[in-house]
């Protein structure tokens, strides 16, 4: 006779279809009691007050992960329409009106029960610092115009301020490397190459600097348990609009009527008013004594002869550090790799260079070839760019590679080590997100004490602890399964 399978007796049924109830329960219920509480946000928003234009950042980030890392998103941003806050200096009240349309989208994008407690915090960097050293009173009146009109809005407003070169560049830094997620991680930092209009910063961490050398350049951290020196240096002047103007004075140092500038395609001819371009802290000193009204600029479109031009600004005689970038200010080795952002990325994306696996001899000869194109040629080609931007391009692309190459001192070998960046993880690189993680304490200075088990792993331990449970209870049921597999006797 075939003695019949145990596992379909009646007891042994019962007993698995109340176990696997159980699972069920015991699961449903660790799964709903442990379910992570529906996401709540809070918001930050930054006015990034550069000297060419202002741009507003709103970031997001869950609201009991304040402490956490990674999670800080930029959600939206808005270009203020004009020029930079800096240019309002002889009409500050239109500088406060000016933020009025992207502030009014602001509110409509955070959520109105998050107004009153999200921080509103605006910065102003090299254009402020150049009005600022010429004329304080005008700047402060611009701050005042500017705060007034912030504090209109239910945000709360945490002031309008200048911020230092150091701050500037330590901040570009920190929001690469927390984006990057390195700073939790304690992983190799990646320096910040951040090019504006009118200042530059570079900040790096670099083995062979402590500090000591140079103490300025120094700013020291402690992130999630980790130590940091980084070496940072912002060049006032330096930013690519500024340098322009540089440049051009170099060349009209005697007041002519006409200049033929190899920066600028063939077949340009723009006539300029000296005034205007002696009219920056940057240049007003070399201004030429009684030069005509204005002068011709003509384009050449010569790359080797605009690089020698651009060099000219850059002073590297004296030094009094072990090394120095140029202007006598030290600069340690470079070290690792690093991202290039804001001018440099809109540049050389434009020049299509962001590649830099393409040989530096290759990126120079494309953009001699580029700065030797004709102006009619190229304004055909681009009917879209803004014709001021259209005709400084070559003029920047070559002041990139000459600042990264004769003055940074990037080589062949570790010019692959820059990456041109305009966001990470859709958030911009720029200083704004450090400074908002700064001033909100979200970045600690000891790591975070972390759950020690995320919610899915809690509840697959808790699953195949019920299962084997259930298998044991089985199991030990086994002196009963002859018993429940004997067929009734018939007598
Ligand atoms: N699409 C673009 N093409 C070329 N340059 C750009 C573009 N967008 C912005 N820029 C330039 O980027 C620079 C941004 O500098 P900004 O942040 O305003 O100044 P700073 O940081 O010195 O205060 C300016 O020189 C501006 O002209
Ligand atoms: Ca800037």
């Amino acid at each position: 006779m075939k003695e019949k399978n145990p596992w379909h007796t009646p007891v042994t049924i019962i007993i698995t279809v109340i176990g696997v109830i159980a699972i069920v329960a015991l699961v449903t219920v660790a799964v709903l009691q442990n379910r992570p509480l529906p996401q709540k946000y809070k918001y930050g928003i930054v006015l990034d007050a550069g000297s060419s234009h202002t741009a507003l950042y709103i970031y997001e980030w869950p609201a009991e992960k304040d402490n956490n890392t990674g999670r800080v998103e930029q959600t939206y941003s808005c270009k203020v329409k004009g020029p930079g806050i800096s240019s309002y200096a002889s009409a500050p009240l239109k500088a406060g009106e000016s933020l009025s349309v992207c502030m009014q989208e602001a509110k409509q994008r955070v959520p109105g029960r998050r107004h009153s407690q999200t921080p509103l915090y605006l910065g102003a960097t090299a254009g402020m610092r150049l009005l600022n050293s010429e004329n304080s009173s005008a700047s402060d009146k611009v701050f005042q115009a500017v705060e007034e009109a912030l504090q209109k809005f239910p945000f709360s407003f945490q002031g309008a301020r200048i911020l230092s070169g150091q701050e500037e560049g330590a901040f570009g830094w920190i929001t690469v490397n927390y984006l990057d997620d390195r700073l939790k991680q304690g992983l190799e930092t990646k320096g910040a190459l951040d090019l504006g209009g009118a200042s530059t910063q570079i900040s790096f961490v670099s083995d062979n600097y402590d500090g000591s050398e140079s103490p300025d350049n120094a700013v020291t951290f402690r992130l999630y348990g980790n130590d940091y020196n980084l070496y940072t240096h912002s060049f006032l002047c330096y930013g690519k609009d500024q340098a322009l103007r540089m440049t051009l004075a170099q060349q009209t140092q005697s007041g002519p009527g006409t200049i033929n500038d190899p920066c600028f395609h063939p077949g340009y001819t723009e006539s300029r008013n000296y005034s205007v371009l002696y009219d920056s802290p940057c240049v007003s000193d070399r201004k030429p004594q009684g030069p005509p009204a204005n002068f011709t600029h003509i384009g050449t479109g010569d790359f080797q002869q605009c690089q020698e031009v651009v060099k000219r600004i850059f002073n590297s005689t004296h030094c009094k550090y072990s090394q120095c970038s140029f202007n006598g200010v030290f600069q340690p080795l470079l070290q690792g790799p690093f991202g290039a952002f804001s001018a440099y990325y809109f540049v050389m994306n434009f020049l299509n260079l962001t590649d830099t696996s393409i040989p530096l001899e290759a990126v120079r000869e494309k953009l001699g070839h580029y700065c030797a194109t004709p102006w009619n040629q190229l304004k055909q080609q681009h009917p879209k760019v803004k014709l001021k931007y259209l005709s400084e391009y070559c003029f920047s692309g070559t002041y990139i590679l000459t600042l990264l190459t004769e003055v940074y001192n990037f080589t062949s070998e570790n010019y692959p080590n820059i990456k041109f960046i305009r966001e990470i993880k859709g958030s911009d690189a720029g200083w704004t997100l450090g400074y908002m993680l700064n001033l909100t304490n979200m970045i600690p200075a000891e790591a975070p004490d972390s759950p020690p088990l995320p919610h899915a792993g809690y509840v697959s331990i808790v699953t195949v602890i019920a299962i084997l449970l259930l298998v044991l209870f089985i199991l030990s049921l086994r002196p009963l399964w002859p018993l429940c597999s004997k067929r009734p006797q018939i007598v």
